[in-house]
């Protein structure tokens, strides 16, 4: 079984110390291993999940030749440089009526979009560049219309024996519908990834419970269940966590137990009270990182041991978050996010980050990577611009609400100068 250890032994410059985040994410991409179990679905409830095999289309999309416009369908060899055409209307296509019949070079057939091509046929010209004489016989204005023209292919979309989606992709709204237009009922997809997660902390309240001196209400369980939601694990919350050694081994116990991974918040620092890392690392293999960046320099990474065997013989992977709200979320959306859905199975390469000129100065000193809470506009030239949300501390929520995407500061950068161009990771999608 592999260990921390040994995965660190291949990791350059590794110093728990002093993660570099690229450190992090090579640790990370060692350590995760996707799940291979899978399950068939119906195909409506496909959505958000990872196929597990590739899908190949066994029909063409579309399944045959048709109309892109709803106009005049003709042969397009009758194209003679541009000059307008007179054809003689025979017949009327519509869409899921298909029209068989023989038509001569100087007819043509009515045909609304989706319509099948009429055999031999195959160019159409828009209803809008026709007009009809007095002897029934429509007048083409051919000039810029090539033969070939508003007609869709067969298979054009989709070829009948090819991959339409390959194993690891994401089912999107828009995977859903090119699904649906195979004609599937159903989909093979890997099973839901099983995400425990809990808060911890003597000053943690719960909602509703009445306010108390030196107490804090949860936050970081709502928004890691927001996070989480939106990536669509099966969530399990184990709720808050009291500082009692008793109490928390029991709920890891309890995570390790049903989930794939848990992931806790706060007592990851080693303050006093933190009972919480002394527990980990009786009950797992765990690191224990200081990484280069901020917010979120604390956290702890590693696997919990079972008492019982898992089903498939899996470990729980341990995130132990730090507990600033604001730590909490962005060592989430740029560490574990990424690392969830690789255990998902999923293949779908991370979405590129923006570029935006940067309209204020952020101070930074080389020697950490920094996510700051950026605000992106797009000016009135049409350039995106991106300021910050104001003060940067990793308790204040509000500047992950008031943002739509972090400012990625790279490890080596230093300060930002107003008209700088700087890397945005949006929210969009995200969170
Ligand atoms: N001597 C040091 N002190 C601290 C360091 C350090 O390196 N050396 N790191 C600081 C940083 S950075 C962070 S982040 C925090 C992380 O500490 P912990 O993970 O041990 O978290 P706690 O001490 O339990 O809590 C920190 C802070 O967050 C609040 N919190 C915790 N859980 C929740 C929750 N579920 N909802 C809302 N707020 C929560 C808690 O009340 C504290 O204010 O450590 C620094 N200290
Ligand atoms: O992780 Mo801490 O939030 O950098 O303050």
């Amino acid at each position: 079984m592999t260990s921390l250890e040994s995965i660190a032994s291949n990791i350059a410059h590794y110093d728990e110390d002093d993660m570099h985040v690229d450190a992090v994410h090579g640790f990370l991409a060692r350590m995760i291993t996707p799940i291979t179990q899978c399950e068939t679905v119906p195909l409506i409830d496909a959505l958000g999940r990872v196929l597990a095999a590739d899908v190949i289309s066994a029909v063409n999309v579309p399944p045959h030749d048709n109309s892109a416009m709803d106009g005049f369908a003709f042969h397009g060899s009758s194209l003679q440089g541009g000059r307008p055409l007179h054809l003689k209307p025979i017949a009327t296509a519509l869409a899921g009526h298909a029209w068989s019949g023989h038509v001569a070079a100087d007819e043509c057939v009515r045909i609304m979009t989706g319509a099948v091509m009429p055999a031999g046929l195959d160019t159409v010209v828009p209803i809008e560049r026709t007009t009809q004489a007095a002897d029934g016989s429509i007048e083409i204005a051919a000039d810029g219309l090539r033969p070939g023209a508003n007609r869709r292919l067969k298979g054009e979309d989709l070829m009948q024996g090819g991959i339409a989606l390959a194993a690891g992709e994401l089912v999107t709204p828009a995977a859903l519908g090119l699904l649906a237009s195979l004609g599937l009922s159903q989909v093979s997809v890997t099973r839901r990834l099983r995400v425990a997660y809990f808060s911890t902390g003597d000053e943690i309240l719960g909602p509703g419970d009445a306010p108390r001196e030196g107490a804090v209400y949860d936050s970081n369980r709502f928004s890691l269940f927001g996070l989480l939601m939106r990536l669509g694990v099966e969530v399990i919350d184990l709720g808050t966590v009291r500082d009692e050694p008793q109490r928390i081994e029991a709920t890891f116990f309890k995570a390790a137990a049903s989930a794939d991974a848990v992931i806790t918040s706060g007592g990851v620092s080693g303050g006093d009270a933190d009972h919480i890392r002394a527990m980990m690392k009786r009950l797992g293999d765990v690191a224990f990182w200081r990484i280069a960046m901020r917010p979120g320099r604390p956290m702890a990474v590693g696997w919990l041991n079972r008492q019982d065997c898992a089903d498939d013989g899996r470990r729980c992977v341990l995130f132990g978050l730090p507990g600033n709200p604001v730590a909490a979320m962005v060592t989430f959306l740029a560490l574990v996010r990424p690392a969830l859905l690789a255990m998902m199975g999923c293949k779908r390469a991370a979405p590129p980050r923006l570029q935006a000129v940067c309209t204020e100065t952020l101070r930074k000193r080389p020697g950490r990577t920094e996510f700051q809470r950026g605000i992106v506009t797009q000016a009135a030239s049409g350039a995106l611009e991106v300021c910050t949300t104001g003060s940067q501390g990793s308790g204040m929520l509000s500047s992950m609400v008031h943002a739509n995407g972090l400012i990625v500061l790279p490890h080596d950068t230093a300060s930002i100068h107003p008209g700088d161009t700087v890397e945005v990771m949006m929210f969009e999608g995200m969170i």
